[in-house]
Order: C-alpha cells, then structure tokens, then sequence
C-alpha cells in the first residue's frame, strides 16, 4: 500500500529533518533527483542530454528554488539553462547564485521589450526555444490557480514539462483545478505523495509521479491517505483453497433489479459470479432473467426466503417505493455486511428511518456518486472530496464509496483509500451495478469492508481498461458487460503482481 501525506505533515517531518540535514543540503537533494529526470526526460524526448536546453519558469519560493538548483545541475551536463523568474526579487537566492556560477542565464518574464501580453522577448524565446521545461512555479504553498503572467507562459510550452513537487496551479490539498494550470508530463516530488498527485484533476495533470528520497522516511507519520497496488489487491483478493467449498467461500445475496430494471440484477449478479467463486443468491423480480444469463446463481422471488448469506449487495434497480423500502429493511435486519447502492441510497436519504432496522454491529458499505451522496442530507460534495467522504462515513458510521474519477473510500475511523486509475472508461450505465455486486461479494468472504471497496474499485477499473483497449493502447467505447466479461482478466492481473 502507497501512502499519501499532507503537505502539513511533510513540512512537519522536514522540521524534523533539519534538526539533522541542514535546510540548503536537503533542498539539493532534491534538486538532484529533479535534474536527473529531467535529464531522462532530454534522453528519450531528443536523445540525449548535453547540448539541449532547459527553461526553468521560477516562482517565488523554494519551488523555484529547487528548479534553479536543479539548472545549476543540469549545466554541469552540458545542458543550456535558462530561467525565466516571474518574481525576481523574490527569487531563492541561493539557487540563483548556483544556476549563474554553473554558466546559466536568468531573465525576467516580464521584460525588457515585451508583447502585448506583457511576456517579454527573452523569456518568450527561452520558452519556445526549449527541449524540456521545469515547473518551480509553485509548490506546496500554492492557493488558486496559476497568475496570469505564470498562465501565459505555460500556455506557450511545447515541449515536455517536469514539474517539481506538484503540477502549479493545483491545489496540494484537494487536487482541485480552479483556473489555469500546468499539466505536467512528469511530476518529481519529495519524501511522499501528496493528495494532489492521486486525486481529481491534479491527479491528471502530475503525468507520472516520481518520489524522490530526500531522508525524510523515518519523519513522516501515519499517511493521510492510501493507495493500494496491484500487487495488494491481488494478494487480498480471495480464492478457493484445499479445504474449500462453496460455503466456506462466503455466500453473497444480490437483492437488485424489478420487472423494469432486470438488466440491474444481472449485472450485479454476474459480477459476483466472476468475483468470486462462493455462492450466489437472488432475491428479487428478476429471479428469471438472472437465472437465464447465470445458471449457477441461486434464485428466489424475494429477500424473505433468500436463505443464508454472508452479506447483501443491494440497491441497483430496485426503486424507491415501498418494495425497495422493504428490501432494504429486510437485508438490514438480517445483521450480515451489506452494500447498499443506488435505490437504496436514495431510500436511505428520503427516509432516514431506514437505519433503525440496521445492526449496529453489521457493516455497511454505501457507493453514492456525487448527486446520491448529497441525497444523504450531509450537504453537496464539494471540491475536498475527502473530506466529503470522510464526514459521511463518520456520521452514518459506514463505510463510504464515493464514485468519481478518482474515487474515495472512507472508513468510519477516518482512514481513506483512493483509486487513481485516471481513466474514464468505467464511466458507462451498468458500471455501478457491477462494482456493487464486487463489494458483495468480498464482504461475502469476510474482507475488511474498507479493502473490499478499495479491491473492488481497483478490479473495476482495471477491467474496465481491459474491455476498452486493444493491445496497442487504443480505446472504444464499451458497455457494463464488457466490463464485467473482463473481471476475471483483471483478477488474474493482479494476482500475478502479488505472484511477482
Ligand atoms: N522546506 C524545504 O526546505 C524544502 C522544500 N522544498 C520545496 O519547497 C516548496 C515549498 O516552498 P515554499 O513554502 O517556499 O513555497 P512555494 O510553494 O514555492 O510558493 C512560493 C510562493 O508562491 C506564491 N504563490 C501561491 N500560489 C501561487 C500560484 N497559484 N501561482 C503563483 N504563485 C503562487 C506565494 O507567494 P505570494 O506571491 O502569494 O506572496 C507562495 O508563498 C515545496 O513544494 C518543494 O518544492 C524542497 O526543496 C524540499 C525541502
Ligand atoms: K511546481
């Protein structure tokens, strides 16, 4: 599992490393490790690395500064440097210094003889003449999007971008974009990820995120947040042993779909069918159509005589009138693990009554996307989406799945996984039954209902991809089924990343 610190705690651990590294010797640090991808970035963009040029565009703190020092290093391979300093009497001067000994030039971005945008003749050239730019606008202090004098450079680069320690423009904390920004073909940051780099637009605009070793490992706290490899997922991910039998594996209730909605129910049965190899039940109106497209599930008319369970999956397609009210209540009251997607959120927010029927001791996994999870009543999403999640799933003690981009899982004691796949592909109707009937099935085995999620999400996505694309890397669009068709793939993937 990957861990994902707030830019408070990294200043906090850096405080605690200046006790032993001086300030200036951990900046160079990471400097060096800056100069060295960048010099990569030369290699594969030009083919090599003396000879070619480097523009830096240099904010007014320590951001610039490690983009300065980084020039200095980059002189001593034979590169061209130029900065471009949008504040320059503001600029690290010790960084500064470096760059001019080392032979690189400094120019102000304003001027002299300026267009009509205010970018000056120098700074133009030095931005246009470049085979690779370093981004030391803003780092960890940045708030807003970038100034426009910031924006309209950055609008002029053509070549590759290595921002250092995040994408300028976007916000540390939230990975929210509100105004320009930089979108970055490489992203060199220190000591650990920042929630920038995992979430939302910020996530899309650090392009590969690199972590470079600045001493600070033995200094940082718990993470804030999460990320869980491939490689975990597929050790967590169960499957039958020696001793195993259906049962023993977890037996999972599908309680989704209605003579309207029956495609719900198969989609949400099929994918704990492909998720697991345990057993699996359906409740519901659409006992035919399930049985139909899936012969091994067990089905029955309704929830009453479902038989036993290990956990429900429950909601999509189910509406919400008062046989969906009765579903809910019913798989509440059974006092096993439950998702509750879709209808039932909405039920749940209409009627907070709901939560009466439910055993304190149960988990329960909700899976709002943005519109359902305002329907819980604990206000809009907003831009921290963390936060969002971490205050639901707190108030109504569950485990919280919020859907997006990037999505979110928070569990009640606060702890947050998120899953930075950054593509898009699972955006389809039907996506959603199919994660619900993932979860299920997990929480059917017994997993931990807060990597369950996470695990689910992570297998989604994953076949998602897998539906989409073809050998080459190019893209169609695909349907829920493919998706689903492509879980046992996405299992196998994993797996064999926790096999190496
Ligand atoms: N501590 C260390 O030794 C180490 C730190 N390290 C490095 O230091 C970085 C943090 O440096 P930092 O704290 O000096 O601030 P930094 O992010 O450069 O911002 C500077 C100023 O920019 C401004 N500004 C704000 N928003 C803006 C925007 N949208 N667009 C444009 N400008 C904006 C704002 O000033 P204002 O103009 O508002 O007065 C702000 O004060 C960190 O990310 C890492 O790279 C590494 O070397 C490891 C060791
Ligand atoms: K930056």
């Amino acid at each position: 599992m990957r861990g994902v610190w707030t830019p408070e705690q990294i200043r906090a651990a850096e405080q605690r490393l200046f006790t032993r590294t001086p300030e200036p010797a951990v900046m160079r640090r990471a400097a060096h490790a800056v100069a060295r991808h960048t010099a990569q970035v030369l290699t594969e963009c030009t083919g090599g690395v003396a000879g070619r040029h480097v523009t830096l565009l240099v904010g007014a703190g320590n951001n610039g500064g490690d983009a300065l020092w980084a020039g200095s290093f980059l002189r001593k391979r034979g590169v061209g440097v130029t900065a471009v300093l949008l504040d320059a009497d503001r600029a690290h001067q010790g960084g500064l210094l470096a760059l001019r000994r080392a032979g690189g030039r400094a120019v102000r971005a304003e001027g002299p003889n300026p267009d009509t945008t205010g970018v000056g003749a120098e700074a133009a050239e030095a931005v246009q003449r470049a085979d690779a730019v370093v981004d030391g606008i803003v780092g960890l202090s940045a708030s807003g999007g970038l100034r426009p004098m910031a924006a309209e450079l950055v609008d002029r680069v053509l070549m590759p971008i290595v921002s250092v320690d995040l994408p300028s423009g976007v916000d540390p904390v939230t990975g929210a974009v509100d105004g320009p920004a930089v979108s970055a073909d490489v992203t060199v940051t220190f000591g650990g990820r920042k929630p920038c780099h995992v979430l939302g637009p910020g996530a899309v605009r650090s392009g590969d995120v690199l972590v470079a070793d600045i001493g600070l490992d033995g200094d940082l706290p718990e993470p804030e947040l999460h990320v869980l490899d491939a490689a975990d997922v597929g050790a967590a991910w169960p499957v039958p042993g020696p001793e195993d039998d259906k049962y023993s594996q977890g037996v999972v209730g599908v309680a989704a779909g209605s003579a309207t909605f029956p495609g719900a129910a198969v989609l949400a049965g099929g994918s704990a069918v492909r998720a697991t190899s345990g057993m699996v039940r359906y409740a519901g109106p659409a006992a035919d159509e399930v049985c139909r497209r899936w012969p091994e599930v067990v089905v029955t008319g309704s929830v009453t005589d479902a038989g036993r369970v290990q956990a429900w999956a429950v909601g999509p397609g189910i509406g919400t009138g008062a046989s969906g009210r009765d579903v809910l209540r019913h798989v509440f009251d059974s006092g096993r693990p439950v998702c509750a997607d879709a209808d039932s959120i909405t039920l749940l927010g209409a009627d907070p009554t709901l939560w009466d029927a439910r055993d304190p001791d149960a988990p329960v996994v909700l899976t709002p996307h943005d519109g359902e999870f305002e329907r819980l009543g604990a206000g809009p999403v907003g831009t921290d989406r963390v936060a969002a999640a971490r205050r639901v799933a707190a108030r109504f003690d569950v485990v919280l799945l919020l859907k997006g981009n990037t999505t979110v899982v928070a569990a009640p004691d606060g702890r947050v996984l998120v899953n930075d796949s950054q593509q898009a592909w699972p955006a389809t109707a039907g996506s959603g039954d199919v994660l619900t009937g993932l979860i299920g099935a997990l929480l059917a085995s017994g997993m931990d209902p807060w990597l369950a999620c996470g695990c689910a999400t992570r297998v989604h996505s994953d076949a998602a991809e897998l539906a989409a694309r073809d050998a080459d890397g190019v893209g169609a669009p695909i349907g829920a089924s493919a998706l689903l068709d492509q879980v046992p793939a996405a299992v196998r993937a994993v797996r064999r990343a926790a096999l190496t």
